[in-house]
């Protein structure tokens, strides 16, 4: 069988290399194309010596178009405007996309949905296999804990990422409203500060840290009366989100078009609930 055909955008970037890294080391996975933001002086350099891997013979791109027949699946780390620019590639090449950025607006989210109807695409905000049953975990604790407990979740990432809260805290503040019956937009407080009076009960409260080199944590807090449980999450590589995705970018082939997430690729949606 002739190996899945992989492009990685922001080859220069945390994930951009940590991504070339995992599919070097896949099995049946070949790096086909790369590309960077036009303008950056690492156009042109080979993304495998780029990523420490050593030559793949593949030069970083400044235009996707230029290298559509080059892949077979986009996997995609970059900002919402460039995403937002390879999905339209990818959608008018009919080609498979693994979407992780994050800080995505509702009107690009739409965007991915409507491509969805095209091509095959999962989007996910978390690609690690830990965050993705923490999810399903957290889904089961708000059913159970129902209104007795005050929700609130906690992320902390490294000093250079510019969007918060993560969009794995804003997913898992979603799947907790979800299985509450709320509406994550009227009941979400992010971050307090000043005379804020009293908590709501129904608040799903948000706090975010940047330090340092953290690569992502989240814990969320169900607090009641005389107990707390804590569901928490801690990366300490890269390497598990860029896994996910090769995991990602396999279980695309030869589905129908459609915008999937790590859900459906790690088969938590068939798990019963409570
Ligand atoms: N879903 C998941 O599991 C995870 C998601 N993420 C998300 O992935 C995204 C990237 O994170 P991270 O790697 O840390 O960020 P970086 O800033 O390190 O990487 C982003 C890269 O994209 C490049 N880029 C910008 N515009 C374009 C363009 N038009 N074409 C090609 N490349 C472009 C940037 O170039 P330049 O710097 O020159 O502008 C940069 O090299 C974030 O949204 C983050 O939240 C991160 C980890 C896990
Ligand atoms: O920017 C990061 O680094 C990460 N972003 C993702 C997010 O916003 O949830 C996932 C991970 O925690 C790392």
């Amino acid at each position: 069988m002739s190996p899945i055909r992989i492009a990685v955008a922001g080859v220069a970037g945390r994930m951009g290399r940590t991504l070339v890294q995992a599919v070097d080391a896949a099995d049946g996975l070949v790096l086909g194309a790369a590309t960077e933001r036009a303008g950056s002086s690492l156009v042109g350099a080979d993304a495998g010596e780029l990523a420490g891997v050593g030559h793949a013979g593949v030069a970083v791109q400044a235009d996707l178009a230029a290298v559509v027949d080059d892949f077979d699946v986009l996997i995609d780390f970059t900002v919402p405007a460039a995403t937002m620019a390879h999905l339209a590639v990818c959608r008018g090449a009919g080609k498979r996309m693994v979407i992780g950025t994050t800080g995505l607006d509702e009107g690009q989210k739409e965007a991915i949905s409507a491509a969805g109807v095209d091509i095959p695409l999962v989007f996910a905000p978390n690609m690690s296999i830990g965050v993705n049953l923490c999810l399903k975990l957290l889904d089961i604790a708000a059913r159970v804990l129902g209104d007795e407990v005050d929700v609130e979740i906690i992320e902390a990432h490294h000093r250079h990422k510019v969007d918060a809260p993560s969009g794995t805290a804003l997913r898992m503040g979603e799947v907790i409203a979800d299985a509450l019956g709320r509406r994550l937009d009227e009941v979400a407080v992010y971050g307090r500060e000043g005379h804020t009076g009293p908590r709501e009960r129904a608040a799903i409260g948000f706090a975010t840290v940047r330090a340092g080199d953290v690569v992502g944590e989240h814990s969320v807090w169900f607090a009641g009366d005389g107990e707390r449980i804590e569901i928490a999450h801690k990366a300490s590589s890269r390497l598990t989100f860029a896994n996910g995705a090769v995991r990602a970018a396999r279980w695309l082939a030869g589905r129908p078009p459609g915008r999937y997430d790590m859900q459906d690729v790690l088969g938590l949606k068939d798990l019963a609930s409570v």
